[in-house]
């Protein structure tokens, strides 16, 4: 069935700059005469369930707000089934969102030679081929067979003031913007989860010190060769299925799409829609949570003839902040992050919760393989 996609401001072309990209991505098609070149995807209906933001808010006040009860009703079945939701009314103006991505579009319209060498004294840092990186921001090695059609820019929050983002009122900086929404959306999961949020290890379960906002930009890729040995279907993924090590990780794209989450062992994909952002739960909150709530696994496809541009706002707990749950042993952000780290070095992928699982039958770590 089609829908009707709304546009927004920001615009997405073919981009004739293909010094821009990291040499491997440099393929050239021209879209179809008719210009529907779109994924097939972006075109079905999109059962992703929609949480309003301001009933969430409302109802963290305490206040009665009769006809939002099964708006809260529904972020439970949202975090419990899906893992993922599209939340509307989320108050971020459209305008400053269009602004970090039109300051990094700039930024990857450069050479690449160019950005590969710019940024030893800003604090972002420039990466491609896998969005696996160190605590520093370096990229982890990839085997060349194996690389994810994406590049990216990483940020972390405490550092987006230094960058040269159009002046904001003080109160309306993107840092502050983002912390306060994750925290808000937090804590209606919170109360959801009937969770006692005075305990002292529930505070530092979101932490502003340790998130980071990244900008992906995912070049098309329509190589005749891959899609013959295919029988037609375009191979490279821009980012291969996995789950985020975050507690919530905020997504706004833009209107190419390609984003898909898997419920159910079924794969949907997250339409693009304007002035929305995309909640993914990630393995923090499936901690948290005692595995009531589920880490999303997700992926991201690439269009054939158009780039992609999404931006993404990690939160996660404090460094040294224990997480304390009935399915798995007490670990620290900063001891995951570690073992992720260590398993994608390793064995190429990472392992995640099931390191920490508690088995039934010790309270050893599960091993991987
Ligand atoms: O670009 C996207 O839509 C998703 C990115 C993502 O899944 C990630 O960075 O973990
Ligand atoms: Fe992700």
């Amino acid at each position: 069935m089609k829908t009707t996609t709304t546009t927004t401001t920001t615009t997405t072309t073919t981009n004739n700059n293909l010094e821009s990209y990291p040499p491997p991505f440099r393929l050239r098609k021209t879209p179809p005469a008719d210009g529907d070149d779109l994924t097939e995807s972006t075109k079905q209906d999109c059962p992703i369930p929609v949480i309003d933001f301001q009933c969430l808010i409302r109802d963290n006040k305490e206040e009665d707000y009769k006809n939002c009860d099964d708006k809260k009703k529904k972020l439970g079945e949202a975090c419990r089934d899906w893992g993922v939701f599209r939340l509307v009314n989320h108050g971020v103006p459209p305008d400053l969102l269009n602004k970090v991505q039109d300051f990094a579009r700039e930024i990857f319209s450069l050479p690449f030679e160019t950005k590969q060498g710019l940024f030893t004294t800003t604090p972002l840092s420039y990466f491609w081929g896998t969005p696996a990186l160190t605590p520093s921001g370096a990229a982890l090695s990839r085997s060349p067979q194996n690389i994810n059609w994406v590049e990216g820019l990483n940020v972390p929050l405490t550092q987006l003031s230094q960058l040269q983002l159009q002046p904001q009122p003080h109160d309306q900086h993107p840092s502050l913007i983002s912390f306060r929404l994750a925290t808000a959306i937090f804590e209606a999961m919170s109360k959801e989860l009937n969770m006692d949020l005075t305990d002292e290890y529930s505070k530092p379960h979101l932490s502003e010190s340790t998130g980071f906002i990244r900008v992906y930009r995912y070049p098309p890729n329509s190589d005749e060769e891959e899609e013959e040995e295919e029988g037609g279907e375009n191979t490279a993924w821009g980012m291969d299925v996995h789950t985020d090590s975050s507690v919530l990780s905020i997504l706004n794209q833009d209107q190419v799409g390609g984003l898909e989450v898997l419920k159910d062992d079924q794969w949907f994909t997250v339409k693009p829609v304007s002035n929305t952002l995309v909640v993914n739960l990630g393995d923090m909150m499936q901690a948290i949570s005692n595995d009531e709530y589920k880490s999303v696994k997700h992926r991201v496809k690439v269009n054939r003839y158009k780039e992609r541009v999404s931006t993404c706002y990690f939160v996660f707990p404090g460094e040294g902040s224990v997480i304390k749950s009935s399915k798995y042993k007490p670990f620290t952000y900063s001891d995951f992050r570690a073992q992720v780290q260590q398993d994608v070095k390793a064995l190429g992928y990472k392992v995640g919760l099931e390191r920490f699982k508690i088995t039934s039958t010790s309270n050893t770590i599960t091993e991987a393989c």
